[in-house]
């Protein structure tokens, strides 16, 4: 399996190369040269499969010769032994045929555990195979960053420096990036938003001096390691459902637009997924992109979302290279009209877009009172993130096709929102209940790149 950049001028690489590599040499993001299939029979296979040997079967063809089959396998399993449901990623039905995918039962109490436990597990393998060590630098809006440092907290071969906008964040996502002790793990509070924290890793990226001699490397979305990882639980819940012989839609509460991405790989896949919904905040630039606006960056306003608060959706740029039949130089035209802020989508690629995503928004009165309204009627407590989903979904859904709404984060992590909207308090699982005497250790930092740089260079393997 050979992998390719979305800008059409990168070396081409294979599995574990491009999971270590993290954002292509020309600013491009990897994807597979070819989409594996899956037909009615395998999809009818996983049925009854527990979720790693589904995640096995799903993954598998794009991983290539990179992982022994033996190897995948384990890693698979060490990966989500410390998830605190058997089903990794239960449903629950909301409504007559409305369920939520609960994506929050790993470590860190979001989705990105899904894939981020993985790619710990995958990166340990490979760099004490080479005898390597990297640097990772990530940028987060507060999930990314805490899970990337429970995965890779403590190890020998790795540093992580993860950037996150100071001040947007909920007080228990910041927790979870400063508390940890350990001495490989530098959490950064950056003066400025999300975007400009993935602006900033972007940038260090493309500055190949820097890359290489810290050897950077990405566990953000950037990295097709984390979509491929999260493409398992579409094929997991759309079986459980009926699939391959009933069709299912997913609702995605979307920011970066990598978990709306790995649904539609699924669907490339042969999936049978009816609609694939993009539900954004008011953060809309997504939204209103795919009704004809355009692409154009606008102020980030704070929400009660706050992971979602993003304008530059990182993944977008890969929906745009499939919506251009693979022509790389036209998203390179694309990125640099981004640039300098924003562009209009062809007629033709907008089409495309909408034959595979619909899309909704939510503002903030209408997330709360979606959360108010779920606990009521079905006695579900969701966090906000999920709750856009649930409004949107509500909205877009098209019975009798069941629609799956992914709950990405546990409602705990956004405990003010929460309790706000429906007056109870979300505690945290026990193993996490010390969360708040913790003492915390963090850096602020301003939205410069050399200032960025230097700490990093300062500090690896320190
Ligand atoms: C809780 C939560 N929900 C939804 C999203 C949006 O996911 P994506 O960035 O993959 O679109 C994020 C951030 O990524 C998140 O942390
Ligand atoms: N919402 C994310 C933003 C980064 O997304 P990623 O999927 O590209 O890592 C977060 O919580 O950090």
């Amino acid at each position: 399996m050979k992998y390719i950049s979305t800008r059409g001028n990168a070396p081409e690489l294979g599995f574990e190369d491009t999971m270590l590599t993290g954002l292509a040499r020309d600013g491009g993001l990897y994807v597979p040269a070819g989409i594996p299939q899956m037909g009615r029979d395998d999809i009818a296979a996983l049925a009854g499969l527990s979720y790693e040997d589904t995640a096995f079967r799903v993954m598998r063809p794009f991983v290539g010769d990179s992982f022994s089959d033996a190897e995948f396998r384990d890693l698979i399993e060490r990966a989500y032994a410390g998830f605190d449901h058997a089903a990794r990623a239960p449903l629950k039905q909301l409504a007559p045929g409305h369920f939520l995918l609960e994506l929050f039962h790993g470590p860190t109490l979001a989705f990105k555990d899904f894939a981020m436990q993985l790619i710990g597990q995958l990166f340990q393998h490979a760099l004490a195979r080479r005898g390597e060590r990297v640097t990772i630098v990530g940028a987060t809006s507060g999930d990314t960053g805490s899970a990337a440092i429970e995965a890779f907290r403590g190890l020998p071969n790795v540093d992580v420096f993860i950037l996150f906008p100071h001040g947007r964040v909920s007080e228990v996502q910041r927790r979870q990036m400063t508390t940890p002790a350990d001495a490989n793990v530098h959490a950064l509070a950056l003066d400025g938003d999300f975007d400009d924290c993935q602006a900033r890793l972007k940038d260090m990226f493309n500055d190949f001096a820097f890359r290489d001699a810290v050897k950077l490397a990405g566990v953000n979305s950037i990295n097709w390691a984390r979509v491929l990882a999260q493409v398992v639980y579409y094929f997991s819940s759309a079986v459980s459902l009926g699939a391959p012989d009933r069709p299912v839609g997913f609702t995605v509460p979307t920011g970066n637009f990598g978990d709306v991405f790995a649904g539609y790989i699924a669907r490339r896949m042969g999936l049978p997924v009816d609609r694939l919904v993009v539900a954004t905040n008011q953060n809309d630039i997504l939204h209103r992109c795919l009704n004809g606006q355009g692409y154009f960056k606008g102020e980030t306003r704070p929400s009660i979302s706050p992971s979602m608060d993003i304008q530059v959706s990182s993944n977008f740029e890969r929906a745009l290279f499939y919506a251009h039949d693979g022509d790389g130089r036209a998203v390179a035209a694309l990125m640099d009209e981004l640039a300098s802020g924003g562009f209009t989508v062809s007629q033709g690629a907008l089409e495309t877009l909408r034959e595979q995503f619909g899309s909704g928004r939510a503002s903030e009165a209408e997330t709360l009172a979606t959360i108010a309204a779920t606990l009521e009627n079905s006695g579900e407590l969701i966090c906000p993130h999920t709750a856009v989903g649930v409004k949107v979904a509500e909205e877009m859904r098209d019975p009798p096709v069941p629609m799956i709404t992914l709950a990405t984060a546990h409602p705990a992590k956004f405990p003010a929102a929460v309790e706000e909207a429906s007056g109870v308090f979300p505690p945290l699982p026990p193993r996490m209940s010390d969360l708040y005497e913790r003492s915390e250790r963090v850096t602020r930092i301003a939205n410069d790149l050399g200032d960025l740089q230097d700490f990093i260079r300062g500090h690896v393997g320190a």
